[in-house]
């Protein structure tokens, strides 16, 4: 990918907002790199590609107006599949338990039914290695969205997400309930605990009712594992037909209790007196707006939601991991899944 790589290179020194991705199960890559090195707005009405922040409040863009697009395919170069050793630091370790204890008690007490926590693991890194790390993350996580992001108010975000957020294709909105985790492949799939379906459904009950004001002609499929690189979790699809507009669709879905909890306003009070840092980006949003770039229409939107993500900005790495909280959650195997998280995103470094 001799194009992109150089566009990337050329764009980072000059401190031009780009971004390059590859949808699920697709070897093409799709580069949208900015002319100007204006700042836009968030323009609903206008077509491009947008990244918005945890809380929602910062909502970047590179609009369609001021984009050159490149394509390139690429094959994926065979990486040994290193297994990346679990290693987390112990202070990380006692504040993450601490606060999972704290919401495993507030659901007990009936407060909420589920708040979904995280944490950010800082390393050092090598940014001539940026690239290399994209390439690594297209090869290792095919059914995944992957994508290189840069914008000077942001820095370089990077990741490779499981989880739709919503997808609009004509009227047509899709969307999925992501949820439940285990280590391990579908030929060594266990049965999924009664705890694991109980937090996937309450997410899929979430986006029904969520969808319900906002769309007709609800459909639901059966939930199903899917394989996230090393990583399972249950998964239902849902598609709706639009009968209002489609920011309104996106306003009411984000965050899913994928991502926040349930209920959310509970859950998001939660987070933020607790998880003590800024999430940024991470279990944001990020992608298409009113313009599909691979199939070139337009009115269509492609969202995903920014898990299994890192950001290198001022010199410094941070990789982001969550996981749901509910009743019964042990604090510790919370936190051991949030070192299997972070493995996924360390094994592209
Ligand atoms: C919050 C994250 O994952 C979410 C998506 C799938 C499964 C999840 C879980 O099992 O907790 C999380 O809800 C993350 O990867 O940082």
């Amino acid at each position: 990918m001799e194009l992109i790589r150089s566009k990337i290179e050329e764009k980072l020194a000059q401190k031009i907002p780009f971004v390059c991705y590859a949808k699920p199960d697709s070897n093409q890559v799709i580069g949208l790199f900015q002319r100007s090195n204006q700042n836009h707005n968030f323009d609903p009405t206008a077509a491009g590609f947008c990244m918005v922040s945890f809380e929602g409040n910062t909502q970047l863009f590179i609009p369609e107006s001021d984009t050159d697009c490149y394509f390139e395919t690429f094959s994926a170069k065979d990486f040994l599949w290193t297994e990346v050793k679990p290693e987390f630091e112990s202070d990380a370790k006692v504040h993450f338990e601490s606060i999972v204890a704290k919401a495993v008690n507030a659901i007990e007490a009936g407060e909420l039914h589920k708040v979904v926590l995280s944490r950010k693991e800082m390393h050092s890194f090598d940014s001539s290695q940026l690239y290399a790390t994209f390439e690594r993350l297209l090869a290792l996580y095919p059914t995944a969205f992957r994508y290189f992001w840069y914008h000077p108010d942001s820095g370089v975000w990077m990741g490779a997400t499981p989880e739709q957020l919503a997808k609009k294709v004509g009227t047509t909105v899709k969307t999925v309930a992501l949820a439940g985790t285990q280590v391990g492949s579908l030929e060594s799939l266990l049965q999924w605990g009664e705890k694991e379906i109980r937090e996937q459904q309450l997410v899929t009950d979430y986006i029904v009712s969520s969808l319900t004001p906002v769309t007709d002609s609800i459909t639901i499929s059966e939930p199903y594992t899917h394989q996230a690189g090393s990583l399972l979790h249950i998964k239902t699809d849902i598609e709706a037909e639009l009968n209002s507009n489609w920011e309104a669709v996106v306003k009411t879905l984000h965050p899913t209790p994928a991502v926040g909890g349930f209920p959310k306003s509970v859950a998001l009070q939660f987070i933020a007196e607790n998880e003590g840092y800024d999430r940024r980006f991470y279990a944001g949003y990020l992608g298409e707006w009113n313009k599909n770039f691979g199939t070139y229409k337009s009115g269509d939107s492609d969202l995903y939601v920014n898990l299994r993500c890192m950001q290198w900005e001022n010199d410094s790495l941070s990789i982001y991991v969550g996981c749901g909280i509910n009743a019964g959650s042990i604090p510790e195997k919370e936190f051991m899944e949030t070192v299997h998280k972070a493995a996924t995103v360390k094994r592209a470094l």
